[in-house]
């Protein structure tokens, strides 16, 4: 309720779009700058013959951006609404002729939710994660569901393609699906931090749950004249049903015929 929509700060909400950093940057503001400049929009929503709704967004190197990171680079982003399902499709271009750089990028999502402690989250079991909250210490998930009941800030490492998390808006399980994204980040700040975020309202973080898909343990590193793909699918399902077979739906175009 207190997010401030004025171009200096992410929105605490949606999916803030985190590029080329994750995490402080003595370059510039915490998480790179994809998720606080203005982007073009390539194309307006728009219905196509399946009866989705496409719209598409760039961004590119610009006086800003050099300011912070000297490197040239082009965005796609993709998104397709379908009825309960929204799709994410992210490319990244390196157009130099001889730089390499190296970036995060990572998928900030905030889920709403009725109450954060009866959320679980599979897909996490096995997998290492790094705990922020404690001091960047690394650990390995023994839960097969998590479940959260305090400050939770974890870089969970190599982790499947899926997630499922159960109990978000009206009771419903939302599956997360992701291409050429190794991490998930899984994030509430409960009421302490709550409190010392400006723009997050004290009694809001049992309302909220951010489950994130990044590539941000390890950098993508870019070489000239090549892109980075990658991808995300939310898919609401109602109150436990599942639909199986949209992962191809994940592969770039150019790697689906
Ligand atoms: O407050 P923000 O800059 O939006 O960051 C919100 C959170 O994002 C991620 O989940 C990080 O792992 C957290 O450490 C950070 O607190």
């Amino acid at each position: 309720k207190l997010a401030v929509f004025d171009g200096k700060k992410a929105i605490r909400g949606g999916i803030p779009f985190v590029f080329p950093q994750f995490g402080p940057w003595n370059f510039g503001p915490q998480h790179g700058f994809g998720r606080v400049v203005r982007w073009t929009l390539e194309r307006s929503p728009e219905r196509l013959p399946s009866g989705d709704i496409e719209a598409v967004f760039s961004l590119m190197d610009n006086e800003i951006t050099r300011s912070m990171w000297n490197y040239p680079f082009r965005i796609t982003y993709r998104l397709i609404l379908r009825e309960k399902e929204l799709h994410f499709h992210i490319g990244v271009y390196n157009p130099s002729k001889d730089m390499t750089f190296s970036f995060n990028l990572l998928l900030h999502t905030y889920l709403k939710v009725p109450d954060v402690r009866r959320c679980q989250i599979t897909g996490l079991h096995g997998c290492t994660f790094i705990d922020k909250t404690r001091d960047g210490a690394i650990y390995q998930e023994g839960r097969d569901a998590v479940t959260i009941n305090e400050w939770t800030d974890r870089i969970y490492q190599h982790t499947p393609q899926e997630h499922i998390i159960t109990n978000v808006v009206s009771g419903r399980k939302m599956r997360l699906q992701k291409y050429n994204f190794p991490d998930t980040v899984v994030w509430n700040p409960w009421m302490e931090k709550a409190r010392e975020c400006q723009d997050f309202g004290d009694d809001e973080y049992p309302n909220m749950i951010c489950v994130e898909a990044g590539h941000v343990s390890t950098p993508v590193i870019l070489l000239p004249g090549t892109a980075f793909e990658a991808s995300q699918i939310l898919q609401i399902s109602a109150h436990g049903r599942r639909r199986c077979g949209t992962l191809s739906a994940l592969l770039p175009v150019s790697r689906k015929a």
